[in-house]
């Protein structure tokens, strides 16, 4: 069974639900010279590119029928078919008219190198999809970054820079020694952007990991690699928290200090490259930070989360994966939310909370009394019961051997209060019962226009159980603490983006996007009403795609 990965620029997919175009739209909306893929008769990893100077990566035949049946149903956890593809959707339902733009989603699609196949979800090569919408068509495209770690994988046929759970193997011990300085600054580290993707103020477009060297340029109207995001500052550092705070005005970085533990809050102003600090915050506990993958803001704070899964700057060096990979759990050292004056820098709060596991922030908002000072702050977020086992359920043998039993650890929309009175202690609740949205929570998305406001409506993944991952669309609101849920058996939904409907004064009036990994291999595009959170339209992909992570929206030019 031949299972090598080819280039082509010719085939006939076969699906009545896709065209593949060529032209071009009047906003972007590149319709590339696109053709599909013809389907190989086994494992079909094969990487078929449109135009591509790599080299084609040649898989062992060493999988059977039956395996390549079951992953076709798990597409979500199979890597991407296909290095590219490019072409208009046939659309099922009405995208709205005013629904003119670019949703781009980054996401780790390829999981194998050569014949040998990745462990954890966070480890895959990132693939960015497009969803171009222009006057209630749609066009899809889907690429591979091209990250050094990608290119030289791709080169060498082997795992070349240290990825989540992924580390090189040396051929010997010599080898591992001259590796050794490169590990000490840092130079081994990934740049795989795999995490997610912004677009700044002024415009460019920067595909996000946890690696500061891992911030890479794209084209949004191709998906071409620009090149490198160069900070020209000198702050240093080798990690910082994968989601920045992006604004019209602004883009706020939380770095974590590893040599002296604490958190380096900084911003860019739009068409620079140079990042300002704004403060410093020294860790309360613990021998190092916490592991900081998001941080809210309110309108005028920065909040620094200091979480007991610590970074561990052993684990970062280590050449076997740790059950909590680079981290470290640390209850022992507590967890405290710190609150910055964004204008001064200075702390204005910092508060002991209950212990807690969060990847991702919702929101936060200032509390006022009744004379208009602010006494505090709310910060939202998907909030994993203080338990670190998810990680361990992100692995991909677990999330491609699911027995149909419910093995989804129980998560909840997490609310901290952070009192500005001195109290030494802030609270965490649940903002609405769990059970609301299935005890499933991550993957959450606002209307971008209440960052940092008192907001009603979050959107977010959460669970029909018995399942082993969030399977459904949630939107969650947070006054009459209800939720919402859409489900399609057997499909994993991705991260639900909320799009407002230009010149909407109520907070949900918009769509929410979704990209869908189905069963049999399938996937499709999702347009929700944001508002009865009922489906609008859907687009079939001519293949199904894998999980992704996060997105953001580029409006008509
Ligand atoms: C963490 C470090 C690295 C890599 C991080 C990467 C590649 C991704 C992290 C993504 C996360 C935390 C996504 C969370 C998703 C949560 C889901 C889907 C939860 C569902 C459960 O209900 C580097 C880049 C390797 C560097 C070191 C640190
Ligand atoms: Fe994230």
């Amino acid at each position: 069974m031949a299972s090598s990965l080819s280039f082509s620029t010719t085939g006939n997919y076969g699906s009545r639900s896709c065209m593949p175009v060529s032209g071009h739209g009047s906003d972007g909306c590149t319709f590339g010279q696109a053709s599909f893929p013809k389907r190989s008769k086994s494992r079909e990893l094969s990487i078929v590119s449109v135009a591509t100077h790599l080299p084609a990566i040649v898989l062992p035949p060493s999988v059977s029928r039956k395996e390549v049946a079951k992953e076709r149903k798990l597409v979500a956890w199979t890597s991407v078919r296909h290095e590219r593809w490019e072409g208009e959707l046939v659309v099922e339902g009405d995208i709205p008219q005013w629904l003119n733009g670019t949703y781009l989603r980054n996401g780790p699609g390829l999981w194998h190198i050569g014949d040998y196949d990745f462990r954890h979800l966070f480890d895959g090569y990132a693939t960015i999809v497009r969803l171009c919408f222009e006057n209630g068509h749609l066009m899809m495209g889907h690429r591979q970054i091209e990250s050094d770690a990608y290119k030289a994988a791709r080169k060498s046929n082997k795992l070349c820079y240290r990825e989540f759970s992924e580390v090189p193997k040396y051929d010997n011990f010599l080898a591992y020694i001259g590796d050794l300085a490169k590990l000490f600054s840092g130079a081994s580290l990934t740049d795989n952007a795999n995490t997610g993707v912004v677009m700044l103020g002024d415009g460019r477009v920067v595909c996000l990991t946890e690696t500061i060297k891992g911030s890479i340029v794209i084209d949004p109207s191709n998906l071409d690699t620009l090149g490198k995001f160069e900070y020209s500052d000198s702050l240093g550092g080798l990690v910082h928290s994968a989601h920045p705070i992006v604004t019209d005005s602004e883009f706020l970085t939380l770095l974590p200090d590893l040599l002296n533990p604490g958190y380096v809050v900084a911003r860019m102003e739009p068409g620079t490259n140079e990042r300002k600090v704004i403060g410093r915050v020294d860790c309360r506990g613990g021998p190092s930070p916490g592991w900081v993958h998001s941080f809210p803001v309110t309108e005028h704070y920065v909040i620094v989360p200091e979480m007991p899964l610590r970074y561990c700057a052993q684990n970062l060096l280590r050449a076997e994966p740790t059950p909590l990979y680079k981290f470290e759990w640390h209850p022992e050292s507590k967890g405290y939310m710190h609150v910055m004056c964004k204008a001064s820098g200075k702390l204005v709060a910092s508060v002991e909370v209950p212990l807690f596991v969060t990847f991702h922030f919702i929101n936060a908002y200032e509390e006022k009394d009744e004379d208009g000072r602010v006494i505090g702050v709310i910060a939202d977020c998907c909030e994993h019961n203080a338990d670190t086992t998810i990680l361990d359920k992100l692995r991909l043998q677990n999330l491609r051997s699911w027995s149909g039993k419910d093995v989804l650890p129980d998560a909840r929309v997490g609310r901290f209060r952070i009192p500005f009175d001195g109290s030494p202690n802030g609270e965490l609740i649940d903002a609405l019962n769990p059970d609301e949205h299935g005890r499933g929570m991550d993957m959450c998305s606002i209307n971008p226009a209440y960052l940092g406001k008192k907001y009603r409506y979050a959107y977010a993944c959460g669970a029909q159980r018995p399942c082993n991952f969030p399977n459904t669309l949630t939107k969650i609101d947070l006054e009459e603490k209800k939720a919402k849920n859409w489900h399609d058996e057997g499909a994993v939904p991705s991260e639900p983006f909320f799009v407002a409907r230009p010149g909407a004064t109520r907070e949900d009036d918009g769509v929410v996007i979704s990209m869908i990994s189905d069963k049999n291999g399938e996937g499709y595009a999702l347009i929700l009403d944001a508002s009865t959170f009922e489906e609008i339209a859907r687009a079939k992909f001519p293949y199904g795609l894998p999980y992704g992570l996060h997105g953001c929206w580029v409006p008509k030019s």
